[in-house]
């Protein structure tokens, strides 16, 4: 039977760990962190993402700011928030959460966020960094440098001579996560919707990573014995044994039938969810460590 990595246990280590420093760096400098969640439209699902989040931000004793923009708010109007939030000495990051809607161009939304504030690491700098080995300065999107520390638990921090298998291909969780794991010296394989036969694929794997955004899409069979899994996908599924109307969290993994092969493995909900923001905490805290000229605590 596979261990469970508790990623919710080492997401509140990590929030802890923050708000100390966040602590540490008032009292030397009195800078307080400040981040600004911005969301664009009513997706009940994101409203819950940007809700933890401002909470735990509290938690951290950051100065925190929420604004909740209506759907049909135009491009220009985001843009020029975004520039208010830039040139706001009180705010240190800024997350733009996506999807945004669909008359919105958000990679020009995302472009426009000073790279120093971009905590999400989307901004090209933030790619560039990543991809040439600058993580130093870079920031790291929160998804895959949660994922990775979840890793490192469980494989340790250099993964020499393992194959890592990474499903999916996005810009936030992807292609970050496959730069992190070759980074620290995995051999790593990118699959995505036209990979042919993924099923040999992630057998071959001694991490695998699933970002796909298909309910329990992983079977048992496809793991290889004694692998590290790492579950990304968060689905929201219908639960009429809870009830009528009500629904349940699942992965991307077919969490049961992976435990009898698996050597360790993230839960959902639970795993990947809650480290994502703990770093979006610790994105921050370097971001205003940065701006104060303080050096930052790494995870
Ligand atoms: N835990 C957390 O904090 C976070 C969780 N998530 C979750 O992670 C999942 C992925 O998110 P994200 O990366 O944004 O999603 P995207 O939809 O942007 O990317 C999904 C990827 O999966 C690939 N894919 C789709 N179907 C298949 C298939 N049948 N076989 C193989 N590959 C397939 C796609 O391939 P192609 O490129 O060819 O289309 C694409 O590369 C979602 O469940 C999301 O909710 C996301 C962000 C944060
Ligand atoms: N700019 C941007 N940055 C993001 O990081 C970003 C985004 N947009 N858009 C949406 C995705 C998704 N995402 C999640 C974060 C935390 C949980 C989380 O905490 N999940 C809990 C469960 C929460 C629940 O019960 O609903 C868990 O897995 O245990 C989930 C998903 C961040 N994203």
């Amino acid at each position: 039977m596979a261990e469970r990595i508790e990623g919710r246990k080492v997401a509140d280590e990590i929030v802890a760990a923050v708000k100390g420093g966040a602590e540490g760096l008032r009292g030397r400098t009195g800078v307080v962190p400040g981040i600004a969640v911005v969301i664009v439209g009513t997706d009940p699902a994101s409203q819950v993402y940007v809700a933890s989040k401002s909470r735990k931000a509290k938690e951290c004793g950051f100065h925190s700011l929420q604004h909740e923009l209506a759907e049909e708010t135009d491009e220009a109007t985001l843009l020029a928030l975004i520039a208010d939030l830039n040139a706001d000495p009180a705010i240190h990051g800024i997350l733009v959460q996506l999807p945004l809607p669909a008359h919105i161009d958000a990679g020009r939304v995302i472009q426009s966020i000073d790279p120093d504030k971009d905590v999400d690491g989307f901004h090209f700098i933030n790619v560039g960094k990543l991809s040439t080995g600058e993580t130093d300065s870079a920031f790291v999107p929160c998804t895959p440098a949660g994922s990775m520390i979840l890793t490192e638990r469980a494989r340790g921090r250099d993964l020499s001579g393992l194959t890592a298998v990474v499903i999916g291909r996005s810009n936030i969780v992807g292609k970050p996560m496959a730069n992190l794991l070759l980074a620290a010296n995995a051999t790593v394989t990118i699959a995505h919707s036209r990979t042919r036969d993924l099923a040999a694929l992630c057998r071959t794997a001694d991490i695998l990573v699933a970002a796909v955004g298909r309910p329990r899409m992983v079977k048992g069979d496809w793991i290889k014995p004694g692998a590290t899994v790492i579950d990304v996908g968060i689905n929201r599924i219908p639960a009429p044994e809870k009830g009528d109307g009500k629904s349940r969290l699942v992965g991307d993994v077919d969490f049961e039938a992976a435990c009898e092969n698996a050597g360790a493995i993230t839960p959902v909900p639970g795993g990947i969810g809650p480290m994502t923001i703990a770093m979006l905490m610790a994105n921050t805290l370097a971001a205003a460590c940065r701006r104060a000229g303080v050096a930052a605590p790494s995870f």
